[in-house]
C-alpha cells in the first residue's frame, strides 16, 4: 500500500474526479468513482514557496480581490500556492465534517502534500477536507458546508479567531450556562424595549450557536442602530461579551450608523426575507480582500424610492386631472434631491489566515492589528445614494382638504423633531463611540446605545408616519363637511 502510493504520488495517478459549481462556494470537486477508506485520491500541487513569499503574495492577492485562498502551509517555513499553478486539488472545498483529509508524503527526499480518504467515499459524493484554517485577523468568512458541526466562519476554531472575536471557548465553565441565560435576558430587554416601547417594524434578531453547549440563542437586537464599534452581545452574567457575526432583517430599509461619517444613513441588506437571508457584517475597508454584499442593495434603494414615487402619485385631489407634462413636473417637485450622508460599505468578506502546520489553508492579510486600521479609517469613502426627500411643503399643496394638508405639515414637523432629537444624540455618545476603537469597545456603556436606540427608532418612526400620512390622504382623502364625499361601503367612519 505504501509503496502504491508512492509511486501514484510519483507517476500522478489520481483517482478519477469531475469539477462541479457549488452553492456559494464557487466551485467544488467530485469523486468520480468509488473509494475507500485510506485511498489516495490526489496530490496538492502548486508552487513551493517561502512563508515571507506566502504573505506578500496572499496579501497581493487580497489586493487584487481574489477571494479564495489556494495557499496551504507544507511546513513551518514552506507552503504551496495553487492560485495560479496547481491540481485539481485546489478545488476541494473545505467541510467540518469531513471526508478526505491532507496527508505528507516524502517522496524522493520531497515532502509532498496529498489528499486521503479519512471514508469509503461513494462516486458522485463532494470531497471535502477541513482546512484548518487559521485565523489571525481581518474579516470573517462564513463557512457553507452545511455540516451539523459547523464552526460557522472558516478558521473559527483557530486561536487568533476566537481571541480577536471573543467567541466562547468550549470549556469555558465560568460562563457556560450563564451564556444561554444571558441570551434569554437579551432577548427579553430587547423584545420588550422593540415591540412595546418603540413600536417598530424594524425588529431583526441574531441567532449565536453556544460553542459549549451547541444551542441557539436567539437574540434580538435591532443593532443596525449602533455603531459597528458596539455591536456586542454582553453577558449580564459573567460580564463576557462578544461581536454579533451575523444578523438577519426583517426590513428592508436598515438605518445604519457608519462612524466615520457624521450621520446616520440608509444601509440595505443584500437580502430581505426574514429568518431565510442572511448578511454578514464587517468593515470593508478596513480589508483590501472583499466582498461587496451590498452592490444590490443600491438598486433596491433606488427601486425604494421608486415605490414611494408611484405610491404618491396616486392621483391627489386638485391634481387628478392633470395628466401629461404638467403633471409629471409637478409630480418631480415632489421630491429634493438630497444628497444624504454616506452609506457605509459593511458586507463584506475577507479573511487573514496563516497556518503553522502541515496541510493547513493559508491566507494572509495585512493583519488584524487595529493601528492599522484606525489608519485607515479616515480614508474609508463611501457612497452618496442621493436618497429622494418628499417635499412636504409640495405635497400638501396639491391636497384639496385643509385638514389633510394641516396633517401632512405636522407629521413632517414631528419627523424634524425625531431628527434633530436623534443629532443630539449622537452628540453625547460621539466621544464614546469615537475615542474607542472597535477592540476595546467594552467600554461603551450600553445604555448610551439603548439611548441611541430609542431616538432612531423614533424617528423612524416619524418618517413612517409621515409618508403614510400622505399616502393615507390620497387614497383616502378626508370626507368633507357636506359630506359629499363618503367612503365606498357608506360607513361614516373612515379607516386609517
Ligand atoms: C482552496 S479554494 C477551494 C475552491 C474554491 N471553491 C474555488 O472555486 O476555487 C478555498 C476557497 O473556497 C471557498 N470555500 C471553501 N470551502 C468553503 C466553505 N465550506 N464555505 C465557504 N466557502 C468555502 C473559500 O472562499 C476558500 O477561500
Amino acid at each position: 500500500m505504501l509503496f502504491t502510493v508512492y509511486q501514484r504520488f510519483q507517476k500522478c495517478e489520481y483517482v478519477r474526479t469531475k469539477l462541479i459549481k457549488t452553492e456559494g462556494r464557487g466551485c467544488g470537486l467530485l469523486i468520480e468513482e468509488n473509494i475507500k477508506v485510506g485511498q489516495f485520491i490526489i496530490e496538492y500541487c502548486g508552487e513551493v514557496i517561502s512563508s515571507e513569499e506566502a504573505k506578500q503574495r496572499s496579501e497581493t492577492y487580497e489586493a487584487q480581490g481574489l477571494k479564495d485562498a489556494y495557499i496551504i502551509s507544507l511546513d513551518a517555513n514552506s507552503f504551496i500556492d495553487a492560485t495560479q499553478k496547481g491540481s485539481l486539488a485546489r478545488f476541494i472545498n473545505h467541510s467540518c465534517q469531513p471526508n478526505c483529509e491532507t496527508r505528507k508524503w516524502t517522496v524522493l527526499g520531497e515532502t509532498r502534500v496529498g489528499i486521503f480518504a479519512k471514508q469509503d467515499i461513494c462516486v458522485g459524493t463532494e470531497l471535502a477536507y477541513d482546512y484548518n484554517f487559521e485565523w489571525y485577523g481581518g474579516a470573517t468568512v462564513r463557512c457553507l458546508c452545511g455540516a451539523a458541526n459547523c464552526s460557522i466562519f472558516l478558521g473559527a476554531k483557530s486561536h487568533g479567531f476566537q481571541v480577536y472575536n471573543h467567541v466562547w471557548e468550549d470549556g469555558d465553565d465560568s460562563c457556560q450556562d450563564a451564556h444561554w441565560n444571558c441570551g434569554v435576558m437579551w432577548m427579553f430587554e430587547f423584545k420588550e424595549l422593540i415591540t412595546n416601547r418603540m413600536k417598530t417594524t424594524c425588529v431583526l434578531f441574531d441567532i449565536w450557536k453556544h460553542r459549549a453547549n451547541g444551542l441557539s440563542v436567539l437574540i434580538f437586537y435591532p443593532f443596525y442602530f449602533l455603531p459597528s464599534a458596539i455591536r456586542r452581545v454582553y453577558c449580564l452574567l459573567c460580564k463576557h461579551s462578544t461581536y454579533l457575526f451575523e444578523c438577519r432583517y426583517t426590513v428592508e430599509e436598515i438605518p445604519l450608523y457608519d462612524s466615520a461619517e457624521d450621520e446616520p444613513s440608509l444601509k440595505l441588506p443584500n437580502t430581505t426575507s426574514s429568518f431565510k437571508s442572511e448578511s454578514i457584517v464587517t468593515e470593508k475597508s478596513y480589508y483590501p480582500m472583499i466582498i461587496d454584499g451590498t452592490v444590490g442593495s443600491e438598486h433596491q434603494l433606488e427601486s425604494n424610492a421608486r415605490s414611494v414615487e408611484s405610491l404618491c402619485s396616486v392621483p391627489l385631489e386638485g391634481a387628478a386631472m392633470n395628466t401629461g407634462k404638467a403633471e409629471r413636473t409637478e409630480d418631480m417637485k415632489l421630491y429634493s434631491q438630497d444628497s444624504q450622508p454616506a452609506f457605509p460599505q459593511k458586507n463584506v468578506m475577507a479573511s487573514n489566515i496563516r497556518s503553522d502546520s502541515a496541510g493547513r489553508n493559508f491566507n494572509i492579510g495585512p493583519g488584524s492589528d487595529s493601528k492599522k486600521r484606525s489608519q485607515q479609517i479616515p480614508n474609508r469613502r463611501s457612497k452618496h445614494l442621493g436618497r429622494k426627500q418628499v417635499n412636504a411643503k409640495d405635497v400638501a399643496r396639491l391636497f384639496a382638504s385643509k385638514e389633510a394638508r394641516e396633517e401632512v405639515m405636522e407629521y413632517e414637523e414631528i419627523k424634524n423633531q425625531a431628527t434633530s432629537n436623534l443629532n443630539a444624540v449622537y452628540d453625547q455618545i460621539r466621544p464614546a463611540i469615537e475615542e474607542h476603537e472597535r477592540d476595546s469597545q467594552d467600554n461603551v456603556p450600553i445604555a448610551e446605545g439603548e439611548k441611541w436606540i430609542k431616538s432612531e427608532c423614533s424617528k423612524l418612526k416619524a418618517e413612517f408616519n409621515f409618508h403614510f400620512s400622505i399616502v393615507k390622504n390620497a387614497v383616502c382623502p378626508p370626507q368633507k363637511a357636506n359630506g359629499e364625499t363618503k367612503p365606498e361601503g357608506g360607513d361614516d367612519e373612515q379607516t386609517n
